[in-house]
């Protein structure tokens, strides 16, 4: 594993596949021209509306969304985290809520299916019922081992909330951990950060998040931050509340000199 500088891509995503995708290139386009290697975008990049219209769609943004990551690792050169799209199930009428990471020559490096769907009433009166429209993945997510970038672990969102999950990755030797989300802003104000250094703590592991901000739709907000976060839980960049990108330094020594200051893993007893 080598040092490099690895992104975490805030944006506003709407009900529109292809002003997404508009977006999200540019936004590629400015975390590469900046010396970006690893690009993470986040959950619901290429669409984010109401579930009717995800559904109605599935198809065509499972399709869109696959053919564009491959794209612009190709073009870019860079490997690049769909962090979270809909792929419809067989027949089923639902779909998987999927990341998708992709290298340079455009392969499939590793796929998650997500296994918490976010069934929740927010105290701010939204409801979401992730379940109704989502098929939960029934797979732990996979560490992909990249020679250059190191071990890379998957989750989505809501995910961030189980640290067993996180637990999982790192037992299988992860040394980032991406959390791409869509996070509300009611529950991402006094939870997002917290969570994300939790995870990052307790694991000695860096944390890559991209993020959802401002309104995406009706009275949708999302809470932005978009975050980078070191094995020692330091937050080393964060994009604000605009869309834009956070971009940090992943390095290899600062990893082994944190599990060496900190041997937390060592010490594990379950
Ligand atoms: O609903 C939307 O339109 C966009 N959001 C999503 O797609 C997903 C599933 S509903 N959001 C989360 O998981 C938020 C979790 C969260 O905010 C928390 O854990 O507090």
């Amino acid at each position: 594993m080598k040092s490099y500088l690895a992104a975490a891509i805030q944006m506003t995503s709407v009900p529109d596949l292809q002003k997404n995708l508009a977006q999200a290139e540019e936004l590629i386009d400015l975390a590469v021209r900046q010396g970006a290697e690893l690009v993470g975008l986040p959950e619901n990049f290429s669409f984010m509306g109401e579930e009717k219209d995800k559904l109605a769609q599935g198809n065509a943004i499972a399709q869109a969304t696959e053919t564009f990551l491959q794209k612009m690792a190709q073009r870019f050169q860079v490997t690049i985290l769909g962090g979270g799209f809909p792929i419809p199930v067989d027949s089923s009428g639902k779909v998987y809520n999927t990341a998708l990471l992709i290298n340079a020559n455009g392969q499939e490096l590793a796929r998650y299916q997500k296994v918490h769907l976010f069934d929740v009433n927010v105290p701010d009166g939204n409801t979401y019922q992730e379940s109704s429209t989502v098929m939960a993945g029934l797979e732990l997510p996979p560490v992909y081992a990249s020679p250059e970038l190191g071990k890379i672990g998957l989750s989505i969102c809501y995910d961030v909330r189980f640290p067993e999950l996180y637990r999982h990755l790192s037992n299988q030797g992860a040394d980032i951990l991406f959390v791409p989300a869509a996070f509300t802003a009611f529950t991402g104000k006094d939870h997002w950060q917290v969570l994300l250094q939790s995870r990052a703590i307790e694991n000695t592991c860096y944390v890559i998040a991209p993020a959802q901000t401002g309104t995406n739709y009706d009275r949708r907000q999302t809470h932005g931050h978009a975050m980078i976060i070191d094995p020692w839980g330091v937050i080393l960049a964060d994009a604000g509340e605009k869309p834009g990108v956070a971009i940090a330094e992943i390095k290899p020594t600062r990893l082994e000199q944190v599990r060496r200051q900190m041997p937390s893993l060592q010490h594990r007893v379950f």
